[in-house]
């Protein structure tokens, strides 16, 4: 079968920043975790392989399609999040879903409800009376009620509660048993020890490794970087902190 993603030699310039000659494959059925420092091209990355921004370089992918050729079918297969919703703040839910919907061939409304009722969200508010948490939640409702066969979600967990990040881990690992692909960035490494098949780990727009966890952490070991992400990142990112404070 062939990749879910297939990134390859990917390449993003801005004024003040470069992604350079980023690779990358999620196999299908799998969680990958991506993983960066604040700044280290992390949405850079999601958007340019959603092509919401254009990349200057590089050959993307999906279920062995390319997205150039074949965007309209491919973004029907994708559930995307990118942190809260901010669009019509004024309508109720239930109206914004109206109209989304009809974007999506594969619309399903009961699995729309099914989420509602497990994120316990009130289809009569409008989002501007919805907490961050809540609004975070109803993006990935939208995200999963068209049945996509890939979720691709840029800090899904931020600004949930710990309870809710755990229940929003349960929903990742049961749609990882239905067949699904999931690709998604975190500062909460400690999910990804849990949760993750794979990790994507960025340094300032370059690729460190993209590798299956349980080889990153034997790798990361074998270097004396820690036994786990955050201890791997840290020491990691505070080698090169340390060269920049001391020349
Ligand atoms: N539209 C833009 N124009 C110019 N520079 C941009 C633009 N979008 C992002 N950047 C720059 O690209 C770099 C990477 O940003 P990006 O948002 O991809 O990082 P990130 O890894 O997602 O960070 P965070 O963890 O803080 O969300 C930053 O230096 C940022 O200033």
């Amino acid at each position: 079968m062939p990749p879910a993603i297939s990134v390859q030699a990917l390449s993003k310039t801005y004024p003040k920043f470069k992604l350079n000659n980023i690779s990358f494959e999620l196999e299908p059925g799998t969680i990958m975790g991506l993983i960066g420092r604040n700044g280290a091209g992390k949405t850079t990355i999601l958007k340019s392989i959603l092509n919401l921004v254009h990349p200057d370089a590089g050959e993307i992918t999906y279920f062995g399609q390319s997205l150039i050729d074949n965007e309209m079918d491919i973004k029907q297969r994708i559930g995307f999040a990118a942190g809260s919703i901010n669009y019509y703040p004024k309508k109720k839910i239930n109206h914004i879903i109206e109209v989304t919907k009809q974007f999506y061939s594969n619309w399903d409304d009961v699995t729309y409800r099914h989420y509602l009722d497990v994120f316990s969200l009130d289809e009569q508010k409008t989002p501007s009376e919805l907490s961050e948490g809540m609004k975070v939640k109803l993006n990935l409702t939208i995200a999963l009620s068209h049945n996509a066969d890939l979720l691709i979600l840029d800090e899904p967990t931020s600004g949930l509660d710990p309870v809710s990040r755990v229940e929003l881990l349960d929903v990742f690992g049961y749609l990882k048993g239905q067949g699904k692909s999931i690709l998604f960035s975190t500062h909460i490494t400690s999910d990804l020890d849990k949760f993750a098949d794979s990790i994507t780990y960025i340094h300032a727009g370059n690729l460190v490794t993209s590798d299956n966890l349980k080889n990153f952490l034997q790798t990361a070991a074998s270097q004396n970087l820690g036994n786990n992400l955050e201890e791997i990142m840290v020491n990691y990112e505070t080698e090169d902190f340390h060269e920049k404070l001391t020349h």
